[in-house]
């Protein structure tokens, strides 16, 4: 099994140095509680030299900045979608990007704890994932930017404990506004779960910090 994408390739890394990484855990390698799913679609995109894995951790600072102070003050944060210990739990997911078509897909297994209606995966889990994936390909493309606007529709219930295919592309910029599509199907890409558009704003760190 190959494992490319071991660093992230996107703007980010050209502006900020990787000064404090210390070999942190990548979330988005596979692990034992990964389904046949999971597995074969991480294979399927794994293999094909036109996706790249995106690494993922859990904290969203540490990692990217060169800054002590801002090391310090973000490093005991741990990021929203990778703070539940229990593999299998809450959110599976591995992210891939096609830099030659700008588009985007997530692997995506939905664990126990994320259940909203009985036996299937609750709304805000599924927004959470379409504004990570639509906000990580937002980063990878244009920088920090943060999500001004999500539009969702929910067209069929998700099973709890499936395996479901995130699909994002860029639709248009627009100066500081960029806009992604996003559609929730499952692995077989033939039946559609939920469908999206988010906009996002690209912002400069100072925003962030108050600045
Ligand atoms: C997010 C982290 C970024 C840092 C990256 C660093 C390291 C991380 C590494 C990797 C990251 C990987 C993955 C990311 C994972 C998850 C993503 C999660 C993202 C989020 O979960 S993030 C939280 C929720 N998010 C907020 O908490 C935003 C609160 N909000 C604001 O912070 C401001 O509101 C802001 C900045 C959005 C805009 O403020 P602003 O002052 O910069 O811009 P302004 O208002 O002037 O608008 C300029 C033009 O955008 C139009 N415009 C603005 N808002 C609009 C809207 N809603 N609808 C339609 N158009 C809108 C205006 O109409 C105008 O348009 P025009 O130019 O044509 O007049």
């Amino acid at each position: 099994m190959s494992q490319r994408g071991s660093s992230f390739p996107g703007p980010l890394s050209t502006v900020l140095p990787w000064s404090f990484s210390f070999q942190p855990r990548d979330f988005s390698l596979p692990n034992s509680s990964w389904g046949s799913d999971m597995r074969r679609l991480y294979e399927h995109y794994n293999s094909q030299w036109v996706w790249r894995r995106l690494p993922s951790y859990n904290r969203s600072l540490k990692y990217t900045t060169g800054t002590v102070w801002k090391v310090r003050s973000f490093s005991r944060r741990l990021v929203f979608t990778r703070n539940i210990r229990e593999q299998r739990a809450a959110f599976e997911y591995v992210v891939f990007v096609n830099k030659q078509e700008q588009k985007c897909v997530c692997v995506f297994q939905a664990g126990h704890l994320l259940e909203g209606p009985p036996g299937h995966v609750h709304g805000g889990a599924i927004s959470t994932m379409i504004d990570t994936v639509t906000g990580t390909h937002a980063t990878y493309l244009s920088g920090p930017v943060m999500t001004a606007n999500l539009n969702i529709n929910y067209r069929s219930p998700i099973p709890l404990g499936s395996t479901v295919l995130l699909t994002c592309s860029l639709d248009k910029k627009e100066g500081r506004k960029t806009f992604f599509p996003c559609q929730v199907t499952n692995t077989y890409s033939s039946k559609l779960h939920t469908e999206a558009t988010g906009l996002f704003l690209s912002i400069t760190m100072g925003h962030l910090l108050g600045g």
